[in-house]
Protein backbone atom coordinates (compact mmCIF):
# COMPACT_ATOMS: atom_id res chain seq x y z
CA UNK A 1 0.00 0.00 0.00
CA UNK A 2 1.09 3.78 -0.94
CA UNK A 3 1.92 6.36 1.78
CA UNK A 4 -1.63 8.03 1.69
CA UNK A 5 -2.21 11.70 2.38
CA UNK A 6 -5.83 12.26 2.64
CA UNK A 7 -6.98 9.95 5.88
CA UNK A 8 -9.72 12.27 6.84
CA UNK A 9 -12.07 12.18 3.66
CA UNK A 10 -10.96 8.43 3.29
CA UNK A 11 -12.14 7.71 6.64
CA UNK A 12 -15.22 10.08 6.56
CA UNK A 13 -15.85 8.09 2.58
CA UNK A 14 -15.65 4.87 4.59
CA UNK A 15 -17.84 5.79 7.77
CA UNK A 16 -20.61 6.75 5.25
CA UNK A 17 -20.62 3.85 3.31
CA UNK A 18 -20.81 1.48 5.73
CA UNK A 19 -23.70 3.37 6.72
CA UNK A 20 -25.44 2.21 3.59
CA UNK A 21 -25.87 -1.39 4.44
CA UNK A 22 -26.43 -0.67 8.04
CA UNK A 23 -29.44 1.48 6.58
CA UNK A 24 -30.78 -1.55 4.27
CA UNK A 25 -29.75 0.82 1.53
CA UNK A 26 -27.38 -1.68 -0.67
CA UNK A 27 -26.71 -5.28 -0.79
CA UNK A 28 -23.72 -6.54 -2.14
CA UNK A 29 -21.08 -4.25 -3.82
CA UNK A 30 -24.28 -2.35 -4.92
CA UNK A 31 -24.01 2.26 -4.70
CA UNK A 32 -21.14 4.18 -3.16
CA UNK A 33 -20.64 6.84 -1.07
CA UNK A 34 -17.95 9.48 -1.95
CA UNK A 35 -15.86 12.44 0.87
CA UNK A 36 -15.01 15.63 -1.08
CA UNK A 37 -11.82 18.08 0.63
CA UNK A 38 -12.48 20.99 -1.24
CA UNK A 39 -9.67 22.57 -0.19
CA UNK A 40 -7.64 20.28 -2.13
CA UNK A 41 -9.79 19.81 -5.07
CA UNK A 42 -10.08 15.73 -4.46
CA UNK A 43 -12.67 13.08 -3.15
CA UNK A 44 -12.52 9.97 -1.91
CA UNK A 45 -14.50 6.87 -3.05
CA UNK A 46 -15.29 3.54 -2.91
CA UNK A 47 -13.32 1.00 -4.78
CA UNK A 48 -15.82 -0.74 -7.81
CA UNK A 49 -17.29 -3.92 -7.15
CA UNK A 50 -15.58 -4.58 -3.76
CA UNK A 51 -18.24 -5.64 -1.04
CA UNK A 52 -18.74 -3.68 1.97
CA UNK A 53 -17.85 -6.05 4.39
CA UNK A 54 -14.25 -5.92 2.87
CA UNK A 55 -13.89 -2.62 3.15
CA UNK A 56 -11.56 -0.29 5.07
CA UNK A 57 -10.42 3.73 4.98
CA UNK A 58 -7.37 2.33 3.00
CA UNK A 59 -8.97 1.07 0.35
CA UNK A 60 -10.65 4.24 -0.59
CA UNK A 61 -9.46 6.11 -3.61
CA UNK A 62 -8.80 9.46 -4.09
CA UNK A 63 -9.57 11.00 -7.34
CA UNK A 64 -10.00 14.84 -8.71
CA UNK A 65 -12.70 16.54 -9.62
CA UNK A 66 -11.94 15.74 -12.73
CA UNK A 67 -11.83 12.48 -12.19
CA UNK A 68 -8.23 11.24 -12.27
CA UNK A 69 -7.15 8.89 -9.82
CA UNK A 70 -4.42 10.63 -7.11
CA UNK A 71 -3.74 8.32 -4.80
CA UNK A 72 -5.00 5.07 -4.25
CA UNK A 73 -4.63 0.80 -5.50
CA UNK A 74 -7.36 -0.02 -6.35
CA UNK A 75 -9.83 1.10 -9.45
CA UNK A 76 -12.26 3.50 -7.95
CA UNK A 77 -16.23 3.07 -8.23
CA UNK A 78 -17.77 2.98 -11.84
CA UNK A 79 -19.83 5.87 -10.94
CA UNK A 80 -17.01 7.96 -10.24
CA UNK A 81 -17.42 10.27 -12.97
CA UNK A 82 -20.83 11.36 -11.80
CA UNK A 83 -19.52 12.34 -8.85
CA UNK A 84 -17.08 14.03 -10.00
CA UNK A 85 -19.28 16.30 -12.77
CA UNK A 86 -21.11 17.41 -9.47
CA UNK A 87 -18.60 18.04 -7.30
CA UNK A 88 -16.76 20.26 -10.56
CA UNK A 89 -20.12 22.37 -11.03
CA UNK A 90 -21.93 22.53 -7.69
CA UNK A 91 -19.54 24.83 -5.20
CA UNK A 92 -20.71 23.64 -2.13
CA UNK A 93 -21.19 20.08 -1.98
CA UNK A 94 -19.00 17.64 0.73
CA UNK A 95 -20.45 14.49 0.06
CA UNK A 96 -22.16 12.04 -2.73
CA UNK A 97 -24.07 8.90 -2.15
CA UNK A 98 -25.58 6.27 -5.05
CA UNK A 99 -27.32 3.29 -4.07
CA UNK A 100 -30.00 0.97 -5.55
CA UNK A 101 -32.48 1.37 -2.62
CA UNK A 102 -35.74 -0.87 -3.90
CA UNK A 103 -38.73 1.89 -3.17
CA UNK A 104 -35.90 4.63 -5.20
CA UNK A 105 -35.32 2.87 -7.40
CA UNK A 106 -38.69 1.17 -8.48
CA UNK A 107 -39.91 5.13 -8.76
CA UNK A 108 -36.77 5.73 -11.02
CA UNK A 109 -37.70 2.53 -12.48
CA UNK A 110 -41.03 3.49 -13.66
CA UNK A 111 -39.54 7.18 -15.05
CA UNK A 112 -41.68 9.17 -12.39
CA UNK A 113 -41.20 11.81 -9.88
CA UNK A 114 -42.28 11.19 -6.08
CA UNK A 115 -45.35 13.16 -5.63
CA UNK A 116 -45.38 14.88 -2.16
CA UNK A 117 -48.31 13.50 -0.37
CA UNK A 118 -47.00 13.17 3.19
CA UNK A 119 -46.22 15.54 6.34
CA UNK A 120 -42.97 13.47 6.41
CA UNK A 121 -41.97 14.36 2.89
CA UNK A 122 -43.00 17.70 3.99
CA UNK A 123 -40.62 17.32 6.66
CA UNK A 124 -37.53 17.47 4.44
CA UNK A 125 -38.61 19.53 1.22
CA UNK A 126 -41.21 21.26 -0.03
CA UNK A 127 -40.56 19.38 -3.69
CA UNK A 128 -41.76 16.53 -5.97
CA UNK A 129 -38.12 14.48 -6.05
CA UNK A 130 -37.25 14.76 -9.98
CA UNK A 131 -36.91 12.05 -11.91
CA UNK A 132 -34.39 12.84 -14.35
CA UNK A 133 -35.53 11.22 -18.16
CA UNK A 134 -33.80 8.28 -19.72
CA UNK A 135 -30.22 9.23 -21.54
CA UNK A 136 -30.61 8.74 -25.09
CA UNK A 137 -28.61 6.34 -26.94
CA UNK A 138 -25.60 7.94 -28.29
CA UNK A 139 -24.77 9.32 -24.44
CA UNK A 140 -24.74 5.70 -23.11
CA UNK A 141 -22.65 4.89 -26.16
CA UNK A 142 -20.22 7.33 -25.08
CA UNK A 143 -19.09 8.83 -21.78
CA UNK A 144 -21.94 7.36 -19.48
CA UNK A 145 -20.86 7.81 -16.40
CA UNK A 146 -19.67 11.68 -16.53
CA UNK A 147 -22.56 12.04 -18.74
CA UNK A 148 -25.18 11.01 -15.69
CA UNK A 149 -23.64 13.91 -14.22
CA UNK A 150 -25.36 16.22 -16.65
CA UNK A 151 -28.67 14.27 -16.99
CA UNK A 152 -28.69 15.16 -13.56
CA UNK A 153 -27.73 18.53 -13.54
CA UNK A 154 -29.87 19.22 -16.68
CA UNK A 155 -32.83 17.78 -14.86
CA UNK A 156 -32.67 20.32 -11.66
CA UNK A 157 -31.86 23.20 -14.07
CA UNK A 158 -35.22 22.49 -16.50
CA UNK A 159 -37.23 22.92 -13.30
CA UNK A 160 -35.46 25.70 -12.52
CA UNK A 161 -33.61 24.45 -9.31
CA UNK A 162 -30.50 24.74 -7.96
CA UNK A 163 -28.67 21.70 -5.85
CA UNK A 164 -29.31 23.84 -2.65
CA UNK A 165 -33.29 23.54 -3.47
CA UNK A 166 -33.35 19.85 -3.24
CA UNK A 167 -30.57 17.19 -2.35
CA UNK A 168 -31.82 14.36 -4.23
CA UNK A 169 -32.33 13.11 -7.96
CA UNK A 170 -34.56 9.76 -9.01
CA UNK A 171 -32.16 9.08 -12.77
CA UNK A 172 -34.84 7.27 -14.89
CA UNK A 173 -34.28 3.52 -15.66
CA UNK A 174 -31.31 3.76 -13.00
CA UNK A 175 -31.21 4.66 -9.54
CA UNK A 176 -31.07 7.52 -7.12
CA UNK A 177 -28.28 9.99 -6.11
CA UNK A 178 -28.03 11.96 -3.22
CA UNK A 179 -25.37 14.80 -1.77
CA UNK A 180 -25.32 17.15 0.85
CA UNK A 181 -22.58 19.44 2.43
CA UNK A 182 -21.13 16.33 4.34
CA UNK A 183 -21.52 12.50 3.62
CA UNK A 184 -23.29 12.05 6.41
CA UNK A 185 -25.53 14.39 5.20
CA UNK A 186 -25.35 12.48 2.42
CA UNK A 187 -26.46 9.47 3.38
CA UNK A 188 -29.42 10.84 5.63
CA UNK A 189 -30.83 12.03 2.40
CA UNK A 190 -30.21 8.53 1.12
CA UNK A 191 -32.30 6.97 3.59
CA UNK A 192 -34.69 9.99 3.76
CA UNK A 193 -35.28 9.33 0.41
CA UNK A 194 -36.17 5.44 0.39
CA UNK A 195 -38.20 6.01 3.37
CA UNK A 196 -40.42 8.81 1.59
CA UNK A 197 -40.62 6.48 -1.71
CA UNK A 198 -41.57 3.52 0.21
CA UNK A 199 -44.44 5.45 1.66
CA UNK A 200 -45.51 6.93 -2.09
CA UNK A 201 -45.37 3.58 -3.70
CA UNK A 202 -47.56 2.18 -0.26
CA UNK A 203 -50.03 5.23 -0.93
CA UNK A 204 -50.73 5.04 -4.44
CA UNK A 205 -51.41 1.52 -3.60
CA UNK A 206 -53.86 2.14 -1.37
CA UNK A 207 -55.26 5.50 -3.67
CA UNK A 208 -53.94 5.72 -6.72
CA UNK A 209 -56.05 9.09 -6.86
CA UNK A 210 -54.08 10.26 -3.66
CA UNK A 211 -54.13 13.71 -3.30
CA UNK A 212 -50.50 15.78 -3.49
CA UNK A 213 -50.44 17.45 -0.03
CA UNK A 214 -52.07 20.81 0.28
CA UNK A 215 -49.52 23.38 0.00
CA UNK A 216 -50.76 24.93 3.88
CA UNK A 217 -48.98 21.77 5.15
CA UNK A 218 -46.11 21.51 3.05
CA UNK A 219 -45.25 24.96 4.19
CA UNK A 220 -46.60 24.60 7.60
CA UNK A 221 -44.48 20.94 8.28
CA UNK A 222 -41.00 22.50 6.58
CA UNK A 223 -40.99 25.55 8.12
CA UNK A 224 -41.71 23.88 11.16
CA UNK A 225 -38.69 21.89 11.31
CA UNK A 226 -35.87 24.80 8.54
CA UNK A 227 -37.91 28.02 8.59
CA UNK A 228 -36.63 31.08 10.55
CA UNK A 229 -39.00 30.50 13.23
CA UNK A 230 -38.71 26.85 13.59
CA UNK A 231 -40.06 25.00 16.92
CA UNK A 232 -38.72 21.14 15.95
CA UNK A 233 -36.38 19.91 18.24
CA UNK A 234 -34.19 21.03 21.24
O1 LIG B 1 -25.03 1.74 -10.80
C1 LIG B 1 -24.35 0.78 -10.60
C2 LIG B 1 -24.65 -0.49 -11.29
O2 LIG B 1 -25.78 -0.32 -12.14
C3 LIG B 1 -23.26 0.88 -9.60
O3 LIG B 1 -23.55 1.96 -8.77
C4 LIG B 1 -23.04 -0.27 -8.69
O4 LIG B 1 -24.17 -0.37 -7.84
C5 LIG B 1 -21.78 -0.04 -7.86
O5 LIG B 1 -20.70 0.12 -8.70
P1 LIG B 1 -19.24 0.29 -8.11
O6 LIG B 1 -19.26 1.53 -7.24
O7 LIG B 1 -18.94 -0.94 -7.28
O8 LIG B 1 -18.36 0.41 -9.32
Amino acid sequence: MSTQKYQVIREAAYEANMQLPALGLVIFTFGNVSAADRGAGVFAIKPSGVPYTELSPEMMVVVDFNGKVIEGDLRPSSDTLTHAVLYKHWEHIGGIVHTHSTYATAWAQSQRDIPIYGTTHADHNTLDIPCAPPMPDELIAGDYEYQTGFQIMNTLAERHLTYEDIEMVLVGNHAPFTWGSTPAKAVYNSAVLESIAQMAYLTESINLCAPRLKDSLIKKHYERKHGPNSYYGQ
